[in-house]
């Protein structure tokens, strides 16, 4: 359905082979390296070192944006966690007890170091409070890229153990698979590109980006009025004022045009259209209601399939709205 191959300046990228409909499952892969919830930047190299050879050759391929800022950020790290196992060491020669800190013998700061720039550079937030894995790298879906106007979403299966990535439109054979790096997907031009730098190395060239082509000219206005629209809904929260429901349904619903008209789908416009339907229902139009909430479930279908419990937590809510209607 895909293969991996040079996607120009960006490095490799993943490419569609065949025509893949919107809500195919693309990639339903298990981590190669994850730290939990409770677990951080010391974790990862512990986590590695004990991952097999050929698993940590593969690791060490993937890409890595590298800067002087974190490349000092990564030194510190790694210096004070050799110095806090030298001093473990100590207490496990005294007491056996090793805290899973791995052998002196197989530590070599170097290799922290690029395992730290290689996590940060491709790893995904799971995010949820709920999931049992915090952030992860993919042996396969870290090599996509990034574009504002996705076509590809990633959503991390609990209960599965993997990160599954759907198509959120259709898919033309030869055209590249991309997901949105960024946890927020309405931001203007200005400050993607700028978290996209400082996080990626990199100043995206997507459609939404390139303004000097009409289509990105009319994203980012939108985009822009959008922005305003919130400004003055926060705005009013912040004088004091209670915000109405309407207020807040016609600001998510600026929201709403401007993604769907981006073509931008995934989690965010089915949790507003699950927002704009619970706001629907508190006006009373339990139509409108119903209609949101079973768009929302559309969307949900098609990011998350129907095995998700979301997707399910979507259905009772769907159920929950029919059954005001007897
Ligand atoms: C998770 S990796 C993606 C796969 C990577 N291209 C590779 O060769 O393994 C992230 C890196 O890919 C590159 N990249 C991703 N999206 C890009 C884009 N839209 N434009 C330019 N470079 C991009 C950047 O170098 C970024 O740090």
């Amino acid at each position: 359905m895909y293969e991996i191959r040079q996607a120009g300046t960006k490095g490799l990228g993943v490419f569609a082979k065949v025509f893949i409909p919107r809500g195919t499952r693309i990639f339903s892969e298990r981590p190669l390296l994850a730290i939990r919830p409770d677990q951080g930047a010391g974790d990862i190299y512990a986590a590695f070192r004990l991952l097999p050879l050929e698993q940590r050759t593969k690791l060490l391929q993937l890409s890595s944006h590298i800067t002087k800022e974190s490349s000092v950020a990564r030194w510190t790290q790694v210096i004070w966690w050799t110095v806090k196992r030298s001093v473990f060491d100590v207490y496990a020669r005294i007491w056996g007890n090793h805290r899973g800190m791995p052998a002196r013998s197989k530590h070599s700061i170097k290799e922290h170091i690029a395992i730290l720039n290689v996590f940060r550079s491709n790893c995904f937030d799971i995010g949820s409070s709920q999931a049992s894995i915090q952030q992860a790298i993919f042996p396969r879906i870290s090599r996509m890229n990034h574009s504002c106007v996705p076509n590809a979403q990633g959503n991390f299966h609990d209960e599965m153990g993997r990160f599954n990535v759907h198509a959120t439109r259709d898919i033309k054979a030869g055209k590249e698979l991309t997901l949105n790096y960024l946890p927020e997907h309405g931001a203007v031009k200005a400050t993607r590109q700028s978290r996209l730098l400082s996080g990626y190395g990199f100043l995206c060239d997507c459609p939404a980006c390139d303004l000097t082509l009409l289509r990105g000219r009319d994203g980012e206005e939108k985009r822009l009025q959008a922005h305003r629209k919130l400004s003055a809904y926060a705005e009013g929260l912040s004088n004091g004022g209670l915000g109405s429901a309407e207020a807040e349904l016609q600001t998510i619903e600026e929201f709403m045009r401007l993604f769907e008209g981006e073509g931008i789908a995934g989690r965010e416009l089915s949790t507003m259209y699950f927002e704009a339907a619970k706001l629907n229902m508190g006006l009373g139009r339990r139509e409108e209601a119903l209609r949101c909430a079973e768009k929302g479930l559309e969307i949900d279908r098609d990011c998350l399939s129907t095995d998700h419990p979301l997707y399910q937590h979507g259905v009772a809510t769907v159920q929950e709205l029919k059954k005001s209607f007897t």
